[in-house]
C-alpha cells in the first residue's frame, strides 16, 4: 500500500525523528537521494548542466546540497537564488564543491536577468527547490518567469519533494505551478503526489527513504501486492454460490450495449454467477453475448444504473438501496440517491459531471477539487464514492480514501464505466467492503486497459475481455 500524509503529519514525524539524530541528518539523507535520482534522470552527471531554482526554505537547502554532490561528480551547477533568505550553509556547500550561485532580479514584475534566461535555456535539467511542504499555492513572479523559460526551451524540471505551487494537502492547483518530469520526495508520499490535478504535475514520483516512522494514512493507494492480498481467490470448498452472485439492473432498450458491457465486466470479476434483470429484448442481447448469464433470483450484491436512460425506476432502485445487499450505483441510477437513508453498503461511481449534480456545484469545481468533493458526497449521502477520472479518488463515509493512479489515458472510452460498474458489483458480491471493492475494481480495470491497449486504442469490450488475464498476472 502506498500511504499519503498531510503536511502536519509529515512535520510531526520529521520532528520526532530529528530529535533523535544529529542536526542536519535528514536534509543530508534527502539531498543524497535527490542527487542520485537527478544523476539517474540525466543518465550521467559528468559535464551535465544543472540549474537549481532556490527559494527561502529547507526545500532550497535540499536542492543546494544535492547540487553540491552533483558538482563534485563533474556537473556544472548554477543556483538561482530567488530569495535573499536562501539556505546559507547549502550555498556555501555548493560553492565549495565548485558550483556557483547567482541572484535573480527579484523583480515583482517577473523580470529576470538575461544571463539567467540563457543559463536556464541551456540547462540539461532544472531543479525546483522553490518551495516544498512549507509552500503556499502559486509561484511568485520571478519564480514563475524562470519556470516559464525552462518550459519554453523544453528543459525538464525535477521537483524537490513537491512541484512548487501545488496545494500539497488537497492536490488542488488553483495557481500557476511547476509541471515536473520527475518528483523526488522524502520520507513518504504526500497527498499531492496521488490526487489530481497535482498528481499529474508531479510526473513519476521517486520516494527517498529518510527513516520516518508513520502510522497508517487515511489516504492510500493500492499496489500490486495489495491486489494479490485482497483478491477473493476460490478454494477447494468453493461453489458458484459461495463465490458470490451479482445481479445487474443495467442497460435499456435505448442503451442495450451498456447491459452487455457491464455484464462482461461482472463476468471478468470473481463471482460464480451473474444474473441479469431487465427488459426481455435487452436480456436476450445479454444472453446472446454471454450465454452463462441467468435471470432473476437471489444475489449477494447489485450493480444498478449504467445505461438505464429513461427506463429508470426510482422507487424500485430505492427499495434495493434500502435492502440488505450492497449496491454499486452508477450513471442514471445515481438519480435515485437521496441523502436521508443509511447507505454505508452503497458504492456510488460518478464521473465529475454526475458528482457535480449530486452536490449542486459546477463540474469544473469538482475537477479542480476532486478529493474535497468526493469526501463531501461520501459524507452527505453516507455512501462510498468512486470519482472516475485519470486518477480515481475513492472516499468512504468514515473518512478513508483510496486513490488509483495506474490508468492509461486510452481508458477514456465509451462503455469503460459500465465495465467498472459490473466489475465492482462482482467484487462486492464476492464479499469485499465497498472501499476495497472500489479500490480493487479501479486497479484491475486500469490494469486490464493497460494490457489491452499496449499504448494503442481500446474499446470497453476489449477492456472487459482483458480482465481475466490482467487479474491472473496480478494474483499468481
Ligand atoms: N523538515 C524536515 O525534517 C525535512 C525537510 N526537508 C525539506 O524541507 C522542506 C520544507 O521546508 P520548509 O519548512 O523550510 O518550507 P519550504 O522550503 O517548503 O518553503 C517555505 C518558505 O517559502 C516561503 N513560501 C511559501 N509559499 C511560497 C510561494 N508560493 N512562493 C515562494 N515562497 C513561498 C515561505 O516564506 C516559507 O518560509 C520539505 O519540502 C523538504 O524538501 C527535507 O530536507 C527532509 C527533512
Ligand atoms: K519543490
Amino acid at each position: 500500500m502506498r500511504h499519503a500524509y498531510t503536511v502536519e503529519q509529515v512535520r510531526s514525524a520529521e520532528s520526532e525523528l530529528m530529535a533523535k539524530l544529529p542536526d542536519g541528518t535528514l536534509m543530508q539523507r534527502a539531498a543524497t537521494g535527490l542527487a542520485v535520482a537527478i544523476g539517474n534522470f540525466l543518465g550521467g552527471t559528468y559535464g551535465a548542466r544543472v540549474v537549481l531554482l532556490i527559494g527561502s526554505g529547507d526545500n532550497g537547502g535540499d536542492a543546494l546540497y544535492a547540487g553540491a554532490r552533483l558538482a563534485r561528480r563533474g556537473a556544472h551547477v548554477t543556483a538561482i537564488l530567488l530569495s535573499p533568505k536562501a539556505h546559507e550553509p547549502g550555498i556555501a556547500a555548493l560553492r565549495s564543491a565548485g558550483g556557483r550561485s547567482v541572484t535573480s532580479a527579484g523583480d515583482i514584475s517577473g523580470e529576470i536577468y538575461d544571463d539567467i534566461v540563457s543559463e536556464l535555456a541551456g540547462a540539461d535539467v532544472v531543479v525546483d527547490g522553490i518551495v516544498g511542504i512549507g509552500g503556499r499555492p502559486g509561484l511568485r513572479p520571478d519564480a514563475l518567469a524562470a519556470v516559464r523559460v525552462a518550459e519554453q526551451y523544453g528543459v525538464p524540471i525535477v521537483a524537490v519533494d513537491t512541484p512548487s505551487g501545488v496545494d500539497v494537502d488537497s492536490g488542488e492547483t488553483p495557481e500557476p505551478h511547476v509541471n515536473a518530469a520527475l518528483t523526488v520526495t522524502f520520507g513518504t508520499h504526500k497527498i499531492c503526489h496521488l490526487v489530481d490535478p497535482a498528481a499529474s504535475a508531479c510526473g513519476p514520483v521517486h520516494l527517498v527513504d529518510i527513516g520516518l516512522d508513520l502510522p497508517p494514512a487515511l489516504v492510500q493507494s493500492l499496489q500490486a501486492a495489495d491486489v494479490r492480498a485482497l483478491y477473493p481467490v476460490p478454494h477447494g470448498e468453493s461453489d458458484k454460490y459461495s463465490r458470490g452472485v451479482v445481479g445487474l439492473m443495467v442497460g435499456s432498450t435505448e442503451y442495450p450495449g451498456a447491459a452487455v458491457i457491464a455484464t462482461a465486466g461482472a463476468l471478468g470479476g470473481p463471482v460464480g454467477m451473474v444474473r441479469y434483470v431487465g427488459p426481455d429484448a435487452v436480456a436476450a442481447a445479454v444472453r446472446e453475448a454471454h450465454p452463462e448469464v441467468v435471470g432473476a433470483g437471489r444475489v449477494q450484491a447489485w450493480t444498478i444504473g449504467s445505461g438505464l436512460g429513461e427506463e429508470l425506476d426510482v422507487p424500485r432502485i430505492r427499495e434495493l438501496l434500502d435492502a440488505d445487499e450492497p449496491v454499486v450505483l452508477d450513471a442514471d441510477g445515481l438519480k435515485a440517491l437521496d441523502d436521508s437513508g443509511d447507505h454505508v453498503d452503497v458504492l456510488a461511481t460518478p464521473h465529475a459531471g454526475e458528482l457535480a449534480r449530486l452536490l449542486g456545484v459546477d463540474r469544473s469545481t469538482v475537477e479542480a477539487e476532486r478529493l474535497k468533493h468526493a469526501r463531501m458526497a461520501a459524507e452527505r449521502y453516507d455512501v462510498t464514492v468512486l470519482l472516475k477520472g485519470a486518477t480515481t479518488v475513492i472516499a468512504s463515509p468514515d473518512g478513508e480514501v483510496r486513490v488509483n493512479t495506474n490508468a492509461t489515458p486510452w481508458l477514456a472510452t465509451a462503455g469503460a464505466g459500465d465495465v467498472l460498474a459490473g466489475l465492482c458489483g462482482s467484487l462486492l458480491a464476492a464479499g469485499l467492503t465497498p472501499l476495497d471493492a472500489a479500490a480493487l475494481g479501479a486497479y484491475l480495470h486500469a490494469s486490464a486497459a493497460t494490457l489491452a491497449s499496449a499504448n494503442g486504442p481500446i474499446t470497453a469490450t476489449t477492456v472487459a475481455q482483458s480482465l481475466p488475464e490482467a487479474t491472473r498476472r496480478l494474483i499468481t
